[in-house]
């Protein structure tokens, strides 16, 4: 495991957000955490990150207590992309991009040295985020998709071992969902990102953790977690499970109090994907 947590508690006002998990996190695979909204992803994902201190329990980084671990180690290894980035920051995207360096400039290096591979690295994350040639782009003028993509390229030029997203796919077209999500499965990373669709966890995720009221609920490859049962527990909806074309599961759902046809390769007119 790259990250686990062992009885992990957070609480707020003494109402527990996440409570007693004992999650592991495979090294080098892409794993979806899911549950409905507020059963406690984001604040996990802080916690995974160490941007929150558990109340109780522990979070490891291989093994290691991450509280106790250096400093800058941590900002060397973890890079996190937060749901929401501020607006009103006046640079261009090269430069918010090339923040994602910082971690590795070292004060004793040459300067020249760093900046030549700081620019190398900032340029080879705009590509792989489809952004090459966006450089020069005030900041301030991009749409929310863009911003999300400036912000997914800044944590790749870290060129971090551990790659945490809160909700990636946020104010992306499908195009670029897909292909983000194509991109993080073969990112050289750990990646550990909240989502919210189902099928694109069930597509490119390796290891899924669902959360249901700030407890882990179900934990291992998307077959074992995205069943018909757990769904409707924990999302309260029903769904109908089928392999798509291109031999993926597909989920159909449809409220619980209405009676689903089952697919018959095309989804009913009560069913949404
Ligand atoms: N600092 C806080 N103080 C009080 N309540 C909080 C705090 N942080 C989170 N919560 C509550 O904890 C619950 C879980 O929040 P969290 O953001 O982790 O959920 P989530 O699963 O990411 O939700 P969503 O899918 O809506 O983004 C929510 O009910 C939220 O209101």
């Amino acid at each position: 495991m790259s990250l686990d947590t062992h009885d992990v508690t957070w609480s707020a006002d003494g109402v527990p957000i996440v409570d007693g998990v004992t999650a592991g996190v495979p090294a080098g695979r892409f794993t979806g955490l899911i549950g409905p909204n507020g059963s406690g992803k984001s604040t996990l994902l802080r916690l995974l990150a160490g941007l929150l201190r558990p109340r109780a329990g522990t979070v490891l980084l291989d093994g290691r207590r991450l509280g106790e671990l250096p400093r800058r180690e941590v900002a060397r290894r973890l890079a996190v992309v937060a749901q929401e980035v501020s607006t009103d920051i006046d640079m261009t995207v090269a430069d918010v991009v090339a923040l994602g360096r910082i971690p590795h400039r070292s004060p004793l290096a040459l300067i020249g040295r760093d900046d030549l591979r700081d620019a190398r690295e900032t340029e080879e994350a705009l590509e792989r985020c489809g952004l090459a040639g966006w450089g020069g782009r005030r900041w301030s003028t991009l749409s929310g998709g863009e911003r999300r993509r400036v912000g997914i390229a800044r944590a790749l030029a870290q060129r971090p071992t551990e790659l945490l997203l809160d909700e990636p796919t946020n104010h992306l077209d499908i195009h670029h969902q897909l292909d983000l999500l194509r991109m993080l499965s073969r990112a050289p990373a750990t990646v550990v990102a909240a989502l919210h669709d189902l099928n694109l966890a069930a597509r490119y995720c390796d290891h899924l953790l669902l959360l249901e009221a700030g407890r882990l609920v179900a934990s291992g490859p998307p077959a074992e977690v995205l069943t018909e049962r757990w769904i409707e527990r924990v999302y309260r909806v029903r769904v109908t499970l089928s392999p798509s074309p291109g031999g993926h599961t597909q989920l159909w759902y449809s409220p619980l109090d209405e009676r689903a046809s089952p697919p018959s390769g095309a989804p009913g007119p009560d069913a949404a994907p």
